[in-house]
């Protein structure tokens, strides 16, 4: 694939402010005269958002399977670089995820305990080499995280998806392993305080941006 667009994403847990700050990093880029496309995981097409109900809903009672459930969300990216991200990257696009494959070591590698190694199989099988140029990790202590998670489900009266229900240790070890990923990936991936005001945030953002224009132009 010859790419010409840059691929950045966005990660960290529950409530830290990724969809909140990825508006502002799109509207960033977008006021350079970039053409941008915004998206998310799983999810992103028709198809691949029909397979993050599969994941997010509880459907009752009956437990999904670890290696059901990082199949499905390998099945959904495999939708989502084909119909979306491949496709905007080739014409030039840039692409703003909203979470990728960081996510998955994290929720699946650092809070279900599949082993690294079995996730890093089916990343070469699918992505072919196409990771993220950038990716922002927005990171703060859980218990901050969960307190803007509850209020944002007060104020908009929803319940919590089979992620959002779990319990406190699992988003430790996820908080964990995202901090990892990116002590293992220097080059690529960037620790955001989130823990500060949303204007101490953007303005961390706005200025990490402009740094990483500079030095892809
Ligand atoms: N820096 C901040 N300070 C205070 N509140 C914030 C900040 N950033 C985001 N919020 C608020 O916290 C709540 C969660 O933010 P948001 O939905 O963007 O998080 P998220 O990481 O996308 O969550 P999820 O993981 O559930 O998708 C929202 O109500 C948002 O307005
Ligand atoms: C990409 C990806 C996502 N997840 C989980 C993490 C979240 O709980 C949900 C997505 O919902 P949100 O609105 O982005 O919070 O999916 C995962 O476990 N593994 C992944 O690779």
């Amino acid at each position: 694939m010859s790419r010409r667009g840059r691929f950045i994403t966005l990660e960290g847990g529950e409530g830290v402010g990724k969809s909140t700050n990825l508006s502002l990093v799109a509207d960033h880029l977008e006021a350079r005269g970039l053409e941008v496309v915004r998206t998310r995981e799983p999810g992103g097409t028709p198809r691949a958002e029909a397979m993050r109900r599969l994941l997010l809903d509880p459907f009752g009672e009956e437990p999904l399977d670890p290696d059901a459930e990082l199949l499905l969300i390998f099945a959904a990216r495999a939708q989502h670089l084909a119909r979306v991200i491949r496709p905007a990257l080739e014409r030039g696009a840039w692409v703003v995820c909203d979470r990728f494959t960081d996510a998955t070591y994290a929720y699946q590698g650092g809070g279900r305990g599949i082993d690294r190694a079995r996730i890093a199989e089916l990343e070469t099988f699918v992505q072919q080499g196409l990771e993220p140029d950038l990716t922002l990790l927005l990171d703060m202590p859980m218990a901050g995280s969960q307190q803007r998670l509850e209020g944002r489900l007060d104020r908009e009266g929803g319940r919590r998806d089979r992620f959002e229900g779990e319990r406190a240790e699992f988003f430790e070890a996820v908080r964990r392993a995202y901090l990892a990923q990116a002590a293992s990936a220097p080059e690529r991936m960037t620790v955001v305080d989130a823990a500060v005001g949303l204007e101490e945030v953007q303005a961390q953002l706005r200025r990490l941006l402009d740094r990483k224009l500079a030095e892809w132009t």
